[in-house]
């Protein structure tokens, strides 16, 4: 496929979303906002966006981890037919908040599931379909946390409201997968001010894909 495919991940409150803002602001203006995707998992399409409102609905407190882990590949395999994989063969960069690595962190890692089963679950969803970079923005769990309580304490999720323990799993497992995957996972500390990270992720891409944000 033409495109560039580049996936955003951390834990709760790392920043990806503030990061990613930045990122698809400089290459909207650079490239043009119709050759820039940005988008979500869960979600992204309607469907996705159905399943991902099953996930965080806050009845759903009895839901199986093998269910989420399920919803959560599903919601990714409709995000790519629908989302990533038309805008690839456009052309465009891709950026995404979140995508494979996240299942392995949380539902392997979080949920006890296993790094290795989830990672084969979702190698049925994805069907080969890796990023070409993925930004692992790392905090410690607990400063994660504490930015989403102070500052977006209104948006709390199903899965923001687990025990420190899950959230710390989920950092090991992503460190894990980082240290698997040395290519295309590059951690970032994100245990610093805002604008610094931004600096940083800029640099990466750039580093790594030459034409952009030159
Ligand atoms: N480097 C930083 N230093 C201090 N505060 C930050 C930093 N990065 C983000 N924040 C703040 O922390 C809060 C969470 O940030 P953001 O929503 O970008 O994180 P996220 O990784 O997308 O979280 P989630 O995965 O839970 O959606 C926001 O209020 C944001 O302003
Ligand atoms: C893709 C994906 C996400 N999750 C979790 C991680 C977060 O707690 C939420 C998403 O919330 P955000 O504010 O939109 O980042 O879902 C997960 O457990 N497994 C996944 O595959």
């Amino acid at each position: 496929m033409k495109g560039i495919f580049i996936s955003f991940e951390g834990p709760d409150g790392a920043g990806k979303t503030s990061v990613l803002k930045a990122v698809n602001q400089a290459l909207s203006e650079q490239l043009g906002e119709d050759q820039v995707l940005l988008t979500r998992e869960p979600g992204g399409d309607r469907i996705a966006e159905q399943i991902r409102d099953v996930l965080f609905d806050d009845q759903n407190t009895n839901m199986d981890p093998r269910t989420e882990a399920l919803l959560f590949a599903a919601a990714r395999r409709q995000h790519v037919v629908e989302d990533i994989e038309p805008a690839l063969r456009a052309g465009k960069v891709v950026l995404s908040d979140r995508y494979v690595d996240s299942s392995v962190a949380y539902q392997g890692g979080g949920r006890h599931l296993g790094i290795d089963d989830i990672w084969e679950l979702n190698e049925f969803a994805i069907h080969d379909l890796l990023p070409e970079l993925t930004v692992y923005l790392d905090v410690p769990s607990e400063v994660g946390l504490k930015r989403i309580a102070q500052h977006r304490s209104d948006q709390v999720n199903r899965l923001d409201r687990e025990k420190l323990a899950f959230h710390r799993r989920v950092r090991q497992a992503f460190l894990t997968l980082a240290k698997r995957h040395p290519h295309r996972i590059v951690v970032v500390d994100a245990d610093v001010d805002l604008a610094t990270v931004i600096q940083e992720v800029k640099q990466l891409i750039h580093s790594r894909f030459p034409s952009l944000l030159a």
